[in-house]
């Protein structure tokens, strides 16, 4: 009788839990809902229809509006700080404050629609689109002076990758090799580069469970880092503000590494219960010494910019009043080089390493498979959502 379910997981201390709530309900309260409830009734079927994982982002909001527009404002008893679940979905709904519920109804079917459309349009972008490739949820991507900047775009969460940025990213990669700009430059937009994993990707749990969600997340880790290793141009990495986890771990994979004198450069690893990705393990030695590499990666020592220049992670260091305008001076210039010349010699300065970087990487994926489903590492994840810890 019409209950479609979104799922919402959190993980609850040492085991991870499931709970799915109703986000369409059709038996609708048909005096209120008059004027447009066949959008609405007609929005409720499309979320069925969604091709990909809004995210829990979203998924929270369709709850709240569903829930404003066919009850009006929230009306239950605050869940306790433990009951993650319930929680945020309290939070979701009380967030709509006295929202009408014809309001409500609208905003609901508009985000379906917007949902509908993006998550329908970036899976459609061309390889080589250029000047400016839309479609992107988490990115902006353009591409002018031969050069293709990937963006990472949800400033008001740090920059931190979802799974939707870690498979957009993917895509913006390959449709950059292949597009006719000479360069490529990732950076983040607003005052992060990257709080790194998104410690919400650790909760949303598909029904072969925790196993299936850490398996799932070491081939997608897999495919998401070797897309760096076999990037063929040169890739510029301008780290235009702290960069935390896989987004410092990267660096490594990177041709140069251009920074803020705002920057600073965390691997707190051992503190999530977790270990290096992104071929650090294999890269950090070899660029700063083991022992340095060991305080950062296992010690998860903080580097600022001029301290990881000074290790080499970092290919120089601008004051952060000047940072954009003279990064891209600098690579406007690189971009007017001859593309075929730099390809080549990236080619040969780097190939000689990709068999064993992909080696490595697949380690490091399979070492994390099992990191992810210890206790420290759920504990990590738990204290962070409930807000107990910060790095
Ligand atoms: C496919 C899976 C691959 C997995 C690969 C593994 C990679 C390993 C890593 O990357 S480990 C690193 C993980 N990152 C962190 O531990 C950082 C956690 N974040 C923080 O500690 C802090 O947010 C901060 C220090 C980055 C910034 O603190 P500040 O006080 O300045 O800001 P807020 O904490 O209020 O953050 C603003 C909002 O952004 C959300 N957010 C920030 N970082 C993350 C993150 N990594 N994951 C999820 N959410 C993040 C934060 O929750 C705030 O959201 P809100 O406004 O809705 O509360």
């Amino acid at each position: 009788m019409g209950w479609e379910q979104i799922e919402i997981s959190l993980p609850n201390c040492s085991s991870l839990q499931v709970i799915s709530f109703p986000v369409v309900q059709l038996h609708l309260n048909r005096t209120a809902m008059r004027a447009s409830q066949k959008d609405f009734e007609n929005a409720m079927n499309q979320v069925k229809l969604l091709k990909k994982d809004p995210g829990n982002e979203a998924k929270l909001k369709l709850y709240a509006l569903y829930k404003q527009a066919t009850e009006g404002p929230c009306n239950m008893p605050k869940p306790g700080v433990f009951d993650l679940i319930n929680k945020a979905k309290w939070d979701a709904w009380n967030a709509l404050g006295s929202l009408p519920k014809e309001t409500a109804r609208q905003n609901y079917v508009d985000l379906v629609s917007s949902l509908s459309s993006s998550l329908e349009s970036s899976s459609q972008v061309e390889p080589g689109t250029d000047r400016k490739s839309t479609g992107y949820e988490t990115l902006m991507v353009t591409s002018e002076d031969g050069i293709t900047k990937i963006m990472l775009n949800r400033p008001t969460k740090k920059n931190a990758l979802n799974v939707e940025m870690y498979h957009e990213i993917m895509h913006a990669l390959k449709a950059a090799s292949k597009d006719d700009s000479a360069i490529t430059v990732l950076t983040g937009n607003g005052d992060y580069y990257s709080s790194g994993n998104d410690l919400t990707n650790f909760t949303d749990i598909p029904p072969g469970g925790v196993e299936e969600k850490a398996k799932n997340g070491a081939i997608l880790l897999r495919e998401f880092v070797g897309c760096f290793i076999d990037f063929p141009k040169p890739l510029i990495a301008m780290v235009n503000g702290p960069a935390v986890g896989i987004s410092v771990t990267l660096l490594g994979l990177f041709d140069a590494v251009y920074a803020s004198d705002r920057a600073t450069f965390h691997t707190p690893f051992s503190h999530l219960g977790q270990s290096p990705e992104g071929c650090s393990s294999y890269t950090f030695p070899k660029i700063m010494s083991p022992a340095k590499a060991i305080e950062m990666l296992v010690f998860g020592k903080k580097l600022t910019a001029g301290e990881a220049c000074a290790q080499g992670l970092v290919t120089e260091v601008f004051p952060d009043s000047t940072f954009q305008k003279e990064v891209w001076t600098r690579l406007k210039a690189f971009a007017k080089l001859p593309p075929n010349a730099m390809r080549i010699s990236k080619e040969i300065i780097r190939n000689r390493e990709k068999e064993k970087l992909h080696a490595v990487n697949a380690e490091e994926c399979s070492v994390l498979q099992g990191r992810w489903l210890s206790d420290e590492c759920m504990n990590a994840v738990v204290n962070f959502l409930s807000r107990k810890s910060k790095l």
